[in-house]
């Protein structure tokens, strides 16, 4: 693997005396496509929060461009989260009362761009997504697979360095998830950006360039993929 632009070394996070997180060392490249799977409370969603630096480790650290930000300020670390990072998740991440181009505009205008350019900016979003005419409509007005789009326009808008997608295909059937993850697979690689995924499908996963299986908070498998077949055991 290339230099890594994010790296989690040691992670360990408990709750009570349960350990969602047992010791995991992962690391992703730029523009590195990174699925996790594994089964129902194995601690997929602590390691991409953990990663995606909204919940602390308990012990290890998260490291971006070789950076730590794991013990950061919480104002720091949420400009970081901000600027360097973008967010899909499963669904309800749009706000309602805002039409789709200034859900995308938002996450820009956070971090100071006047709201004229963001909107500009945002509405570039549209076309290449699939989403041209869509970008006056309200969420409520956009089926689950448009939506999800909005979604990923909006976490590539800020240019991060990693986009993390939990369960980003979880609400939608099966040939709408394939298109989203299809078009989140290939827009963050043309636009440089790492991807770190969850998911409880394999068919999703396949989109990915490498597969971390978890189980009990560890890391149990590792494996590289082509074309959504297993090439090499990491
Ligand atoms: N805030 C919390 N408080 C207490 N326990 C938690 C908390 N968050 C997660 N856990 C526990 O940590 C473990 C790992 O949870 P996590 O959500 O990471 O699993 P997951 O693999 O993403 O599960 P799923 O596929 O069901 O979403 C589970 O046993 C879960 O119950």
């Amino acid at each position: 693997m290339s230099e890594p632009i994010l790296t989690g070394s040691g992670l360990v996070k408990r709750y009570g005396s349960m350990r969602a997180l047992a010791g995991v060392d992962a690391a992703v490249a730029a523009a590195d496509r990174l699925a996790i799977m594994g089964p129902s409370g194995s601690g997929k969603s602590t390691l991409l929060h953990v990663l995606a630096g909204i919940i602390r480790p308990d012990e290890g650290e998260v490291r971006l461009a070789g950076s730590r930000i794991d013990d950061l300020g919480e104002n720091r670390l949420s400009a970081l989260r901000r600027t360097r990072f973008g967010f899909v998740f499963q669904a309800g991440q749009l706000l309602p009362e805002l039409p789709a181009e200034e859900n995308v505009a938002l996450p820009m205008m956070l971090g100071g761009l006047p709201r004229r350019q963001a909107v500009a900016r945002a509405r570039a979003w549209f076309p290449p997504l699939g989403l041209d005419g869509l970008e006056g409509r309200r969420p409520g007005q956009l089926s689950g697979g448009q939506a999800q789009r909005v979604a990923i326009a909006r976490a590539l808008a800020v240019r991060p360095d990693v986009v993390f997608a939990d369960e980003p295909t979880g609400a939608l059937d099966q040939a709408t998830g394939e298109e989203v993850v299809s078009l989140l697979t290939r827009v963050t690689r043309e636009h440089g950006a790492a991807l770190v995924l969850v998911t409880h499908d394999p068919d999703i996963a396949a989109h990915c360039d490498r597969l971390l299986q978890v189980r009990d908070g560890l890391i149990v498998e590792q494996y590289e993929l082509r074309a959504g077949q297993v090439t090499a055991h990491a």
